[in-house]
């Protein structure tokens, strides 16, 4: 994608209060953080951003995604894909049908899955419920729902934070270097310095 992630002038207010003002662009394949104190309005940012604004709040500005003015489409019609801290598998369906789940029609689900299984370590957990999953390991196979879905962003709300260090730095690496790979523009909300290091780019700090 060539014009990355414009957030024009984008501005969320809650009554007379602005809450939060961002005019900045993310490039393809360039990770930016978001860093600011608890209730700053970091998960409101990105609510904003995949169209999700609860109505208590007003939006001003624009969501340009590859030059496309997408501020007022519905979620669904944006392909921006988004992974928070707490991401849930949906509980009745298997770790392959969960992967399965945001492919496009016609996608080559078998081996699109089972590569998808392959590149985070879990060869033959497809037919699994993921309740029987660790924490670490339902992040990854959440992180590669994400991915298999094609979006043309990445929104990540602290989606490493329950993670221990190895396993941190592991889906940095992964997630970081498909965006690269894919020039996927990546905005990234957490509260740990060392994370927003790894995205080796720009921090955007709010409140
Ligand atoms: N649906 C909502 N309706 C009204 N106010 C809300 C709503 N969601 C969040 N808020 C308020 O908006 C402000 C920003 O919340 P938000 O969750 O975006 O902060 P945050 O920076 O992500 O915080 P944290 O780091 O704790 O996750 C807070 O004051 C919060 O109480």
């Amino acid at each position: 994608m060539r014009d990355g992630l414009k957030l024009d002038k984008l501005t969320i207010c809650k009554g007379a209060d602005t809450l939060v003002s961002v005019d900045t662009c993310v490039a393809p394949g360039e990770v930016v953080s978001i860093m600011g104190p608890s209730g700053a309005g970091k998960s409101t940012l990105l609510a904003a951003i995949i169209g999700t604004l609860a109505e208590d709040f007003t939006l001003h500005g624009r969501v340009l995604l590859g030059g496309r003015d997408v501020t007022r489409e519905p979620p669904e019609g944006r392909r921006i894909g988004i992974l928070f801290q707490d991401d849930l598998l949906f509980p009745h369906l298997s770790v392959a049908a969960n992967l399965a789940f945001g492919l496009r029609p016609g996608a080559d689900r078998k081996r699109l899955v089972e590569e998808a299984l392959a590149e985070v370590g879990l060869e033959g957990f497809g037919p699994r419920d993921p309740a029987t999953l660790s924490g670490g390991q339902k992040a990854r196979v959440a992180l590669m729902r994400m991915l298999l879905s094609e979006p043309e962003a990445l929104l990540l709300d602290e989606p490493f934070s329950r993670l221990d260090a190895d396993r941190r730095a592991q889906m940095r690496t992964l997630v970081f270097g498909r965006a690269r790979e894919r020039g996927l523009p990546v905005l990234l909300v957490t509260h740990d310095a060392e994370d927003a290091q790894a995205a080796g780019g720009r921090i955007i700090r709010i409140g």
